[in-house]
């Protein structure tokens, strides 16, 4: 049996996937997505995202490049100074990295909140559910009474008290239009996306470009090392960055074709 047959469809445990194959975390990121789909988590289009991601991570090396590191440094000083914190989770989130994002929001003190683009609500049950699961005390984004201004559709619903009030969002793989409007509202933007040239990262104040199973856990460690950091810090760590040099860094990594 080959490797790649070890984490065929069939396999129901993690486990089973080699971890020596040179490819393994991307083996585990695409087994987890199709849990995900299975658990009713996460929507069958969630493996196309998953396979734009996932072309993108391969060339970058699938590595934590180092203006993304520097990102998730800014990323987490951002998340330390805000007075309202959210974090935003669809459906590929939920099913990648449940337990690193109740880390990342215990270590900030911030909210969760389910915010879907194929919202049903057996889904945002489901990952509300899956959440507590990984040791969320609250999710948000069950009473969806408010709306994104200038955005239709189901995408547009937020809790009043969750993303709606708040200063931080963390926004992994979201879609352009939803990333647009949210900045029009004023919000600090943080996207984490592996496609410099999507939409979304390049209204962010803080593209972050890196696969997310990586990401969060930087984001939470870099966390951790500035919590004892004053706020003038924190301030000179974000006022530092240069929001479009991380895209350009990216892109080039990517053009090189160094892998
Ligand atoms: N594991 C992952 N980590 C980080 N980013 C990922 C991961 N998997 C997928 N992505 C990215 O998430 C995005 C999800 O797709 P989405 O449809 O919301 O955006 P898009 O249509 O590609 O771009 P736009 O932002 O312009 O609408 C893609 O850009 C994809 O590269
Ligand atoms: C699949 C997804 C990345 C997420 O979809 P949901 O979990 O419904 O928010 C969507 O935004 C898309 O790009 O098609
Ligand atoms: N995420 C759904 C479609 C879009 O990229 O806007």
């Amino acid at each position: 049996m080959t490797d790649y047959e070890t984490v065929s469809a069939d396999v129901d445990d993690e486990e089973e996937i080699p971890e020596d194959h040179p490819r393994y975390q991307d083996l585990l990121t695409r087994h987890r997505i199709e849990r995900g789909v299975e658990k009713g988590i996460t929507h069958l289009q969630g493996m196309h995202a998953e396979g734009r991601g996932s072309a993108f991570d391969y060339l970058l090396g699938e590595e934590t490049i180092p203006s993304a590191d520097e990102a998730e440094r800014v990323a987490a000083a951002h998340l330390l100074l805000a007075e309202r914190p959210v974090l935003s989770i669809n459906g590929n989130v939920a099913a990648l990295v449940p337990g690193e994002m109740v880390e990342l929001a215990d270590a900030v003190d911030a909210d969760l909140e389910v915010n879907l683009f194929n919202r049903t609500p057996e889904r945002i049950e489901a990952i509300a559910d899956h959440l507590r699961e990984y040791g969320a005390e609250e999710v948000k984004g069950l009473e969806a009474d408010a709306r994104i201004p200038n955005l239709d559709h189901q995408r547009a619903k937020v809790d009043a008290d969750g993303i709606y009030a708040a200063d931080v969002v963390v926004v992994p793989l979201e879609d352009g239009d939803r990333a647009e409007a949210l900045e029009e509202m004023g919000k600090i933007e943080i996207v984490i996306d592996l496609n410099p040239l999507s939409r979304s990262p390049r209204v962010a104040e803080v593209p972050i470009v890196d696969n997310i199973i990586r990401a969060v856990p930087n984001v939470t460690a870099h966390a951790r090392e500035l919590a004892d950091a004053d706020e003038a810090e924190l301030r000179a760590i974000v006022d530092s960055f240069d929001r479009e040099n991380a895209l350009r860094t990216a892109e080039e990594r990517i053009r090189s074709g160094e892998l």
